[in-house]
């Protein structure tokens, strides 16, 4: 019946096994491995983490040790009173008996509430740690990796992986731990007390050993792709809500849910299985430890009527049986938990193992002062290692020049500022800041002296006045209103209901496109830079707002290095200098007049931009 309501589902490749998420090592669609090696590694880096808390592990380690003893003890003691006090001593001292066992069983129970608390302690830190440690991690990472992959699916290992690493050390790490050590000290007590029942226990053992072995190996790699395929789920979920305007606009509500639909069953699918197939662990357990019940009952029982072991030994013996199988259910109860915790720590794992953004290089220093000269001489760059998407491109802007940057797109002009802001950095040539190269200068020194004010310019939730203040954060009330008002933004906030004070839903949604460009022209006149990079704004704006803009950004440009990707042509005649770019190559450089006196590219692209104008 399952099958059937999965079939709607079933997609070509749906083979559960045969994940066709996208991951982040392995292309699309390759089986995912999990081999011991991979987990043996992934457990000593959980515990590279867990060993910071040493003392404390210690600890939680006694009290196991504890609680396993005193949970062999009660059944001990209960054949020895069935043996002892009642067969010969009549029952006389049956009341210290009681207590005895009363004490073990309560410091059983103290004990395992310690090691437990303990434990949660020791987890909920190891797992702030992680977490910190990914998302500090994150912030360090080169953009390309961005460019790689979707918010999402980078999020489900911040929440869900981390998540699943924290439920397992809550719990079920001690608990495996803990299982391990009862049937242990269960295995030595039988042997000592019975070494022929403890072998008639144990025929069950290879079976037991040998069905968990098929099992796990089926589901460790399923729990692995449970993980991937709800990490694409949240990429998915995350694209769909930030591009709902675009799903709207395009009618393609459908498309999106049956896109929807397909990663969700996959999900199902994975996790169907994973469940399935590891929920028989206990099922075979139960049944395996109830056919060793019976045979120790059985011949236990030959064995007393012809006087070869008591009956208190069997009286523990059966209670042995129990606590011997139990830790082994426990097991594979805890197993499910540990398996999905390993594909979590794994993917968490592999996020901090990729490499972070080039480290400055030993002598890169920080610049206090920044006059602003950029030379570019002979830079080529290419994203891939293949075609140069930027080739041999030399020029200089002098302290406070306006450099326009035009051309069609694709030709360049985002990837030129992403070499000058060091997003990336260049193949062949070199790129210089006031004569000192670009790579001798640390990212976050040389940033600090630049401000960006691009299209979409992202605001975060809060205050209006917390928006502003983000480009210098101590900057005080006083300078952000300064701020405001140069850039042509005070007058439309202080219109507004609450003022600087009016909180910002997220990503400024609630006040204009205009507005927001305003804002984002007062936090970098606040930020005060040397340099500025403004990538002018291409959605349609009114025009009384677009003069306020363009008031705001003469404001700001002023003294500052500008380099400015325009898109229509009118703004920028009063660069200093137009770089005209095509196909990466740097076609054209000079002053409006200049250019339109040597002809090509620019003349023909401004009198293209007349002409619609005019049309
Ligand atoms: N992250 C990336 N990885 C690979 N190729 C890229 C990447 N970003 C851009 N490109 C390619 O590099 C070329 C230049 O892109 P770039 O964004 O610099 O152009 P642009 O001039 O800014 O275009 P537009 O005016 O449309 O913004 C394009 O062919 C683009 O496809």
């Amino acid at each position: 019946m399952f099958k059937a309501l999965l079939e709607p589902f079933r997609h070509p490749k749906l083979n559960v096994g045969l994940g066709d998420a996208a991951s982040f090592g392995s292309p699309r669609g390759r089986k995912p491995k999990a081999t011991a090696k991979d987990w043996s590694a992934t457990l000593r880096r959980i515990w590279s983490y867990l060993a910071k808390r040493k003392a404390k592990l210690v600890l939680v380690l006694v009290m196991v040790l504890l609680s396993s003893g005193l949970a062999l003890l009660g059944p001990y003691l209960i054949s020895r009173a069935v043996d002892h006090y009642l067969e010969r001593d009549g029952g006389r001292t049956w009341g210290i008996f009681l207590i005895t066992l009363a004490v073990v069983y309560l410091l059983n129970s103290l004990t395992s509430w310690l090691q437990n608390i303990w434990m949660i302690e020791i987890a909920q830190e190891t797992v702030y740690r992680m977490r910190t440690d990914l998302f500090a991690h994150l912030h360090r990472l080169p953009i390309p990796f961005f460019n790689r992959r979707q918010q999402g699916e980078i999020m489900s290992r911040l929440t869900n992986d981390i998540e699943n690493i924290s439920s397992t050390l809550n719990s079920s790490a001690i608990q495996i731990f803990s299982s391990v050590l009862t049937l242990l000290g269960t295995v030595g007590v039988m042997l000592w007390l019975s070494p022929l029942l403890t072998l008639l226990t144990f025929i069950v053992v290879p079976l037991m050993i040998l069905g968990m072995r098929w099992i796990t190996r089926r589901t460790g790699p399923l729990f692995k792709e449970r993980q991937r395929n709800m990490g694409e789920l949240n990429g998915f979920i995350e694209e769909t809500l930030s591009g709902q305007r675009i799903i709207k606009a395009f009618s393609q509500k459908e498309r999106v849910i049956s896109g929807f639909r397909e990663r969700n069953a996959r999900i199902m699918l994975s996790g169907y299985w994973a469940q399935a197939i590891s929920g028989f662990i206990p099922k075979l357990m139960n049944g395996l430890n109830n056919l060793s019940f019976a045979i120790v009952a059985g011949v236990g029982g030959l064995l007393a009527i012809r006087g070869l072991v008591t009956v208190g030994v069997i009286i523990a013996f059966v209670e042995y049986t129990r606590q011997f199988t139990r830790p082994l259910n426990d097991l594979a109860n805890q197993w499910n938990t540990l398996l999905s915790a390993i594909a979590g720590a794994e993917r968490v794992f592999e996020v901090l193992d990729e490499g972070a953004e080039a480290k400055d290089e030993g002598a890169a220093v920080s610049l206090d002062h920044v006059e602003g000269t950029v030379k570019f001489s002979g830079v080529s760059f290419s994203y891939d290692g293949g075609a140069d998407t930027l080739q041999d491109i030399s020029f200089e802007a002098k302290p406070g020049e306006m450099i326009a940057l035009v051309g069609p797109t694709g030709a360049g002009k985002t990837t030129l500022i992403g070499l000058l802001s060091r997003f990336y950095d260049p193949d062949k040539g070199s790129i210089t800041l006031d004569g000192r190269e670009l790579s001798s200068i640390r990212r976050e020194s040389l940033r600090s002296h630049m401000a960006f004010v691009l299209q979409d310019s992202f605001l975060f939730k809060g205050t209006i006045r917390d928006n502003i203040r983000y480009g210098r954060l101590d900057a005080s009330d006083g300078e952000v209103e300064a701020a405001a008002k140069l850039a042509n933004a005070h007058s439309f906030i202080m219109r507004m209901k609450g003022g600087y004070e009016r909180m910002l839903s997220v990503d400024g949604s609630g006040i204009s496109q205009g507005q927001k460009q305003l804002l984002a022209i007062a936090r970098a006149i606040l930020a005060n830079p040397s340099m500025l990079v403004l990538d002018e704004a291409t959605s349609s704006i009114d025009t009384v707002t677009e003069i306020k803009i363009q008031e705001g950004l003469q404001a700001l440009m002023k003294g500052r290095t500008s380099f400015v990707i325009a898109h229509r042509l009118g703004t920028i005649r009063a660069a200093d200098r137009i770089l005209v770019l095509q196909g990466g190559r740097l076609l054209q450089q000079g002053s409006h007049e200049e250019l339109l006196q040597e002809g090509g590219l620019y003349s023909e692209l401004v009198r293209g931009s007349s002409d619609s104008a005019a049309g």
